[in-house]
């Protein structure tokens, strides 16, 4: 049977193109992309240019916006979505759709670190991988999926890398789920779990810091107006001594402190049990997360506080 794909079209480099004399990098008017879809036989398309916007300029609502129009366009009986984003926040875009996915339909997010008239350009065949694998039967169920530089990464665990190289986007310690050959979309890993919930706004203030040698409270006596703090910590999620007070303050006003780990790879864990450590953290009421990176757990944290502002209650979603 033919499937019918939705291709939703938000900005980034992948539609943008570059100034031979200046090398300033731009949006477009025309889609680069329209061309390409020849490559595919036995599939019906509709396009949809919802933004044309770099990803710096996304924010919660604009992701918000086009959870709702994915979930609205399903009901007209689409197989699957793409969605072509900016590559600087695609994690968080594709983190927040697969949270507020319920159905099995597959989402497929993709991007470009370099823009259509560059040299070695990666959209179009991005674009074109991210097609095939919305096509796949064995996509579904899968929540929302990453593929750039043929692989396919879980919306969860991918982030981005590298500033500039296309082979930017990566799991770290989890790896990618599948990879797009010339001939076949192959799966070697499936998400254990996939995580559901409704958010008809989000409206809280959340703000990520980094944590390094000799923080102390004032960055966090500094912040006002904030509904919830991020903290990427340190290794498996310990702070400089000083930072206590602060986080001691922020708590006792009801405002959740979220803990993430500065590294690259690993779990933040109640462990240490020095002054800063993990283990006194989480006696102060410091919310752990599950491997999430900051950004991620900002999402999360904004979808979460639509539901709850008990900090038990939070902890326990982290949990997840
Ligand atoms: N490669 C890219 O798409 C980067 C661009 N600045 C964006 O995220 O919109």
């Amino acid at each position: 049977m033919t499937k019918s794909i939705l291709l939703i079209h938000t900005g980034g480099t992948i539609a943008m193109s570059e100034d031979k004399t200046t090398g300033e990098v731009k949006p477009t008017d025309e889609n680069p992309l329209q061309s390409m879809l020849t490559e595919i036989d036995g599939a019906t398309f509709t396009n949809k240019a919802m933004f044309n916007i770099p990803s710096p300029h996304m924010t919660p609502e604009t992701m918000l916006q086009l959870s709702n129009e994915i979930k609205k366009e399903l009901q007209n009986g689409y197989d699957g979505v793409v969605i072509t984003h900016g590559t600087d926040t695609l994690e968080e875009t594709a983190y927040l759709l697969d949270l507020l996915h319920e159905t099995d339909h597959p989402i497929v997010v993709t991007g470009a670190m370099r823009s259509s008239n560059e040299l070695g350009s990666d959209g179009p065949y991005n674009f074109i991988a991210a097609i095939r694998t919305a096509l796949s039967d064995q996509a579904r169920g899968l929540g929302v999926l990453v593929v750039l530089n043929d692989e396919i990464h879980a919306a969860k665990n991918v982030t981005k890398t590298h500033a500039s190289n296309i082979a930017t986007f990566q799991s770290p310690q989890y790896g990618p789920i599948g990879i797009v050959t010339k001939g076949r979309i192959i799966f070697h890993h499936q998400p254990v779990k996939r995580e559901h919930y409704i958010a008809s706004t989000l409206t809280k203030n959340i703000v990520i810091l980094k944590a390094y040698a000799g923080m102390d409270s004032s960055v966090l006596r500094c912040l006002s107006h904030v509904d919830g703090v991020i903290i990427e910590a340190l290794g498996q999620g310990n702070l400089p001594p000083e930072t206590v007070p602060g986080i001691e303050e922020l708590i006792s006003r009801g405002i959740p402190v979220v803990l993430v780990s500065r590294c690259f790879s690993g779990i933040v864990q109640d462990v240490y049990g020095y002054a800063g450590g993990g283990r006194k953290l989480k006696e102060a009421g410091v919310i752990f997360t599950n491997g999430l990176n900051g950004q991620k757990a900002r999402i999360k944290l904004l979808v979460a506080m639509e539901l709850t502002n008990n900090l038990k209650e939070l902890q326990q979603l982290f949990d997840r």
